[in-house]
């Protein structure tokens, strides 16, 4: 646990509304701690010592389809069959599909919105279908190539079974990052009776799967590799398999590229591609457009202001190609999280102000260039370039590493409502009206792509989606997105956020989400540890990244579950989320 809590810290930025991390313990029994919040805020020395066991799942999570309810912290727990947690990153679009499967033919209940929700219940009725009693490799493998004929999107998964391992899982088109790495084993305490570590495995090596390479590099970890599109690797106490599930001429291998615009940290390397030398290149190609727009235009600049932190890469960059000082004239409170990832429009605004604070002797008399990786919704544009002009520039230009967002994103990285988008429907100049700058200078989106494609040509192609509208998965549903972009909207997110669902200590559901009254204690959640009592707690929304590792034992402390019929169910030894009750009760229930 303290390791994947200092991988969830590393991966802090891909989400920062709620953080959880089960691990499994002696006996295949699950612990877990998980809560709205930060990392920090929600695991501390105590909630860490109680999460027992030397294999466990880990997630941040940032909403991307509307609820910010701690209720939909991952990662989720299914009691049958065999016991697995899961974390997803990603989005579905096929999900009023698989919701009515979910319920007509599997007849499985789902509490939540939450696409994660049900590609779990897929997974878990795939295996169910096996009727197995001990379950192998090969069942897996079979579950997860009928969970990728099912599900349309962009998600990577890690699930772990009680007493068995841990298996990890691209989808077809490698949307969403994931990643594997691995270290000699680490008996990492050793001298911690409660650990239930120390059970020496067959390979004798520790694994790891995150969704970015920062983690490996952090913890000491080598050989990191991408998880190819399709395919699954289980990691059990005896063996390591792996295997791609899909046809790979059937499918495109189209990464996203906003992972390497904004999402992703720059020392991450992914799919081969070095996120900060990718940034570099966008800064040499924007520099160029950079140039002529200004030499077309008849307008000199005088400093190049990067819009910290993503865009410092780039900005860099495009001031040495153009030969212009470059100034850090906003200086960024680091206290303050992403304002992209922040849900409703009046808090983001709000944040931008207090995170950034112009220095005005660096704009004053001057023409400026403001270079940002990305321009969403115009907010932050907006803010600073005010803020730049009540500091004195004279000219305030702005560039965006990135073309014109123009289209939703629904592989898993919130872009709400095309209608947010600033370029929705909007030309440059009209883009560049609406956030007051006197000129706006997009990135093309050849060029964007050349410059990722850089470090690896043999990534023919790259989901760009946000930028052309072109889906890689196939067309998405009208009222799919209709629907989507209702349920991201800032009304209903800002709602859910301030909804909690009602339940009782003993796992009663009082009433359906959204009707009750709150509960403060949920409201405040609780960083706590809640190893679950023969149920299924499951709810799940969005998040982001995912941290496991996989010290010594990878199959409980006995390699338990299949082997032998002991006690998998989790039990719980504290104070438990909404969503814990709940999924008490769903266990209940089936
Ligand atoms: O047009 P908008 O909707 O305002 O979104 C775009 C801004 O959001 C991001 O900033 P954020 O604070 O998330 O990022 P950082 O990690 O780069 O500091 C990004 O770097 C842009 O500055
Ligand atoms: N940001 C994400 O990757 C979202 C994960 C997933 N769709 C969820 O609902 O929790």
């Amino acid at each position: 646990a303290p390791e994947i809590n200092e991988a969830l810290s590393l991966l802090q930025h891909r989400g920062q509304d709620a953080a959880g991390i089960v691990t499994c313990g002696p006996g295949g029994r699950f612990y877990q701690c998980k809560a709205n919040g930060m990392v920090r805020d929600v695991f501390d020395s105590n909630s860490l010592a109680r999460l027992r066991g030397s294999m466990g799942v880990g997630h941040v999570r940032y909403p991307t389809a509307g609820s910010s309810n701690h209720a939909e912290a991952q990662p989720f727990y299914v009691n049958a069959p065999y016991g697995i947690v899961f974390a997803h990153n990603g989005n579905l679009i096929n999900t009023h599909e698989l919701r009515s499967f979910l319920d007509a033919e599997a007849h499985r209940h789902i509490n939540t919105d939450s696409d994660s929700e049900l590609l779990l219940n897929i997974f878990a009725n795939n295996l169910q279908a096996t009727g197995k009693f001990r379950i192998n490799e090969e069942d897996i493998f079979t579950a997860i190539a009928g969970l990728m004929k099912q599900a349309k999107g962009g998600y990577t998964c890690v699930a772990m079974l009680a007493g068995f391992g841990i298996i990890a899982f691209r989808d077809p088109n490698g949307i969403r990052p994931l990643g594997m790495c691995s270290r000699p084993a680490v008996d990492l305490d050793a001298s911690n009776s409660r650990s239930g570590s120390a059970t020496p495995t067959a390979h004798n090596r520790d694994y790891c799967f995150t969704s970015e390479s920062v983690v490996s590099d952090a913890l000491g970890f080598e050989d990191f590799e991408d998880v190819k599109p399709g395919e699954a690797i289980i990691i059990t106490r005896h063996k390591v398999s792996r295997r791609t599930l899909v046809k790979p001429e059937e499918f495109v291998f189209a990464p996203d590229i906003f992972e390497y615009v904004y999402f992703a940290r720059p020392d991450s390397v992914m799919d081969g591609i070095s996120v900060y030398r990718s940034r570099i290149a966008m800064g040499d190609r924007l520099a160029v457009t950079v140039r002529k727009t200004l030499r077309a235009r008849m307008e000199t600049i005088d400093v190049v202001i990067p819009v910290p932190d993503t865009s410092r890469v780039a900005a860099l960059q495009v001031a040495q190609s153009l030969g212009v000082p470059y100034r850090e004239g906003f200086v960024k409170n680091r206290y303050v999280g992403r304002t992209f990832i922040m849900p409703g429009q009046s808090v983001r605004r709000k944040n931008v102000r207090r995170k950034l604070n112009a220095m005005a002797m660096e704009f004053s008399g001057r023409n400026v260039l403001i270079v940002d990786d990305s321009i969403v919704r115009g907010t932050t544009s907006r803010e600073i370039i005010q803020m730049a002009r009540d500091a004195g520039a004279k000219r305030v230009i702005m560039a965006s590493c990135a073309p014109p967002i123009r289209y939703s994103n629904v592989y898993g990285i919130d872009m709400p409502s095309r209608h947010e988008l600033v370029a929705h429907n909007r030309t440059e100049e009209e883009v560049a009206a609406h956030i007051q700058a006197d000129v706006v200078i997009y990135q093309t989106l050849p060029d964007l792509i050349e410059a990722v494609q850089e470090a690896n040509p043999a990534i023919a192609q790259f989901d760009c989606s946000v930028f052309d509208g072109k889906y890689v998965t196939g067309d998405v549903d009208d009222k799919y997105l209709a629907g989507l972009e209702t349920l991201r909207s800032e009304n209903a997110k800002l709602k859910v956020k301030n909804t909690t669902i009602p339940t009782s200590g003993s796992g009663a559901l009082v009433g359906p989400p959204g009707e009750g009254a709150s509960d403060p204690k949920m409201a405040a959640p609780p960083a706590d540890e809640a190893a679950v009592a023969a149920g299924g707690v499951s709810a799940g929304k969005q998040e982001n990244g995912n941290g496991l590792i996989l010290p010594g034992e990878t199959a409980g402390v006995n390699g338990a579950r299949h082997e032998e019929e002991e006690e998998t169910n989790m039990s719980c030894q504290g104070p438990m989320n909404g969503a814990d009750d709940l999924g008490l009760f769903n266990g209940w229930s089936r």
